[in-house]
């Protein structure tokens, strides 16, 4: 095995016994049968007034090193990496995992490199060659991204279509009738494509519209877990903020739900909150 590269990270076995119980790892294996649906888990860096960046369209470094380490340590037990299409244009991510040992960082081949998910229903993203994570796909450092999107957005034709499989990457279309053509996708819908298409456990990263939509009431119970950094910073308003359309039951307010087994470990400045929604 090739020693790690200068930019692979480390996460000490030490911490990771922390994490591990939320996340399919050594401990759990995966299951071998066909799924319907993969192990969901939710994970994101958060500022103290619940913000995931500073204005919309902007990329905010929030985790700290240790915190970040975390994160590429759960993107190595992951199947997929999953962030909607404001993520891919504003961030221009690299959604590859660069924990020495693992595929590309030491690691042979793309052993435990999680496959890239874009949302992208309208064909927004103008995913090019110059694309970090299309780039470290062609260096053998990612794997190809692939993007869920209605039939249609991406013609037969289109070059993005062409240079995703390039990489090994694809355009995943759903066929459905929605009520408008702003309608979400059905995250019951996104999962079971993600299922058909071997993925056993997603990690989604964000950002705001994608996170609020899963801790609706309607789609929580499609998250199995939750990993959320919380960095010593406020950002102040204006931000792309975390908060979920509210819930009533018989005309009264009630919380959208609250997490169970729940362990704070502290990572650096940062402190990582682990939980499971209630329900899952
Ligand atoms: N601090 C952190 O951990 C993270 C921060 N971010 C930040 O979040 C911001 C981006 O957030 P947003 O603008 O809210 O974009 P987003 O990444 O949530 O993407 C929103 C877009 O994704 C698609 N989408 C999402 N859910 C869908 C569904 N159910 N059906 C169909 N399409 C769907 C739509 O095209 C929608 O416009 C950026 O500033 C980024 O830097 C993003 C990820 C993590
Ligand atoms: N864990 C975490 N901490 C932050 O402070 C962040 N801004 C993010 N953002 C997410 O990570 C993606 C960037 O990943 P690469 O380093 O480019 O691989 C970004 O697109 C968000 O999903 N995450």
């Amino acid at each position: 095995m090739e020693a790690p590269t200068r930019d692979s990270l480390r996460f000490p076995a030490s911490q990771a016994q922390h994490i591990d119980p939320y996340i399919p790892s050594p401990s759990t294996p995966p299951p071998s049968n066909p799924i319907s649906k993969p192990h969901v888990t939710l994970t994101f860096a958060t500022s103290l007034d619940s913000q995931l960046s500073l204005a919309p369209g902007v990329q905010t470094a929030l985790s700290g090193p240790e915190s970040k380490a975390m994160t590429h340590y759960l993107r190595s037990w992951h199947d997929a990496i999953l962030i909607g299409a404001g993520t891919a244009i504003a961030d221009n991510p690299s959604l590859n995992c660069r924990i020495g040992g693992v595929g590309g960082y030491g690691g042979e081949g793309l052993e435990r490199q999680p496959r890239p998910v874009i949302i992208d229903p309208k064909g927004r993203w103008n995913v090019t060659a110059e694309s970090k994570c299309v780039q470290l796909a062609a260096s053998g450092r990612g794997k190809g991204p692939w993007i869920v999107t209605f039939r249609g957005a991406f013609g037969r034709e289109d070059k993005r279509r062409k240079l995703l499989e390039s990489v090994g990457g694809a355009v995943l279309e759903i066929t459905i009738v929605l009520a408008t053509t702003n309608s979400p996708m059905p995250w019951s819908m996104i999962l079971s494509v993600l299922a058909g298409n071997g993925i056993k456990s997603v990690m989604i990263e964000g950002g705001g519209t994608v996170i609020n939509g899963l801790i609706s009431p309607a789609n929580i119970r499609e998250v199995d877990s939750v990993i959320i950094t919380i960095a010593p910073v406020w950002l102040g308003k204006g931000g792309v903020q975390v908060c979920p359309d509210e819930r009533e039951q018989e005309g009264n307010k009630i919380p959208i739900g609250r997490l169970k087994d729940v362990k704070w470990l502290p990572l650096g400045d940062d402190v990582v909150l682990c939980g499971r929604p209630n329900g899952s």
